[in-house]
């Protein structure tokens, strides 16, 4: 397979979709380790297998509508696989393994009969002391933006996933793209105050639009870098609310195509009326119990 990445919104002509099969019973506060499902655990309402499947399936069934190819991780008995964008990422034709925290470790293997699809000489693998993971990397034509923590105690959040070493080596591997790493607030216990990943927090949608969160960013310089690059008008701004509803976590097909969750009506009438798109919704508040949406149940592998 050839990879081909360039942007965000290219049309999807190939892609990984996490898998809901055996994801384990329900975690302890202990075992969790992102602050949306923290929160989740507190209020007692993780959601069932049941549930997931039904959400996926139909996120499946949107893919398939536009004849995108879809691969699924094989299933690892009593584990979450729900997420795919963080096991791995690619930007243009080369597959980056990303270093993911400890507790979802186990995930890459199962996506081994994926990454034989691709040369090896397409695929980088970092130092293990380089942490990364896809939902802090957005390619972005010239740009690839970085989600990342500088703090001293970055290895005291189970949310910090992508650390500085790792953005230097990338630039290694991509001397001609524009990094920019943007410092992201961290927490491990409220949703409301800590951002997991940059696709959290910012997303960008069309040819030239994006989502964005201001209170995301640690320097509001960043946030303010991010409207001078894509233009006060198109930029959509999500509240506090919107963004624990994980409204910047959106997936999109294609320039004119988004997948959506049918509850974020502002954001879905706003990509309609506004911006001229076609939104497919579908049901996907039982996946956001769990720290990620869209975007994150997703590993695009080739885009047009
Ligand atoms: N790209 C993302 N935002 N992924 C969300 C992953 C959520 C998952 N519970 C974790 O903490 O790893």
């Amino acid at each position: 397979m050839k990879l081909n990445i360039k942007n965000e919104t290219g049309k999807l002509r190939s892609v990984v979709l996490g898998q809901p099969t055996s994801m384990g019973g329900t975690p302890t506060l202990a075992q969790s380790y992102d602050a949306k499902s923290y929160n989740t655990l507190e209020n007692g309402n993780y959601p069932s297998e049941t549930d997931i499947t039904s959400e996926m399936t139909a996120f499946e069934n949107i893919l398939k509508k536009y004849d995108v190819e879809v691969f699924r991780p094989n299933v690892i008995h009593d584990y979450n696989q729900v997420f795919a964008r963080d096991v791995a990422f690619v930007i243009e034709d080369k597959m980056i393994i990303s270093n993911v925290i400890h507790d979802r470790a186990d995930e890459q293997e199962a996506y081994r009969k994926i990454f034989e699809k691709v040369k090896w000489r397409d695929i980088i693998n970092l130092p293990e002391t380089a942490h990364i993971e896809g939902g802090d990397v957005i390619v972005w034509n010239d740009f690839i933006f970085i989600g990342t923590c500088y703090s001293e105690d970055y290895r005291n959040f189970k949310t910090a996933r992508t650390n500085q070493y790792a953005i230097e080596i990338l630039k290694e591997y991509f001397p001609k793209k524009r990094i920019l790493d943007f410092e992201l607030k961290k927490n491990d216990q409220d949703p409301f105050v800590g951002i997991l990943h940059l696709d959290c927090t910012f997303n960008p949608v069309g040819k030239d639009k994006c989502i964005i969160y201001k209170n995301g960013f640690v320097d509001e310089s960043d946030y303010q870098l991010i409207i001078d690059i894509f233009g006060e008008e198109n930029c959509f701004h999500v509240t506090d609310e919107e963004m624990f509803e994980m409204f910047p976590n959106i997936f999109s097909i294609s320039n004119e195509v988004i997948v959506s969750d049918k509850s974020f009506k502002r954001l879905n009438d706003h990509l309609r009326n506004e911006w001229g798109m076609t939104v497919e919704e579908i049901p996907y508040r039982e996946i956001s119990k769990m720290g990620g949406l869209l975007r994150c149940s997703t590993l695009p592998l080739v885009r047009e």
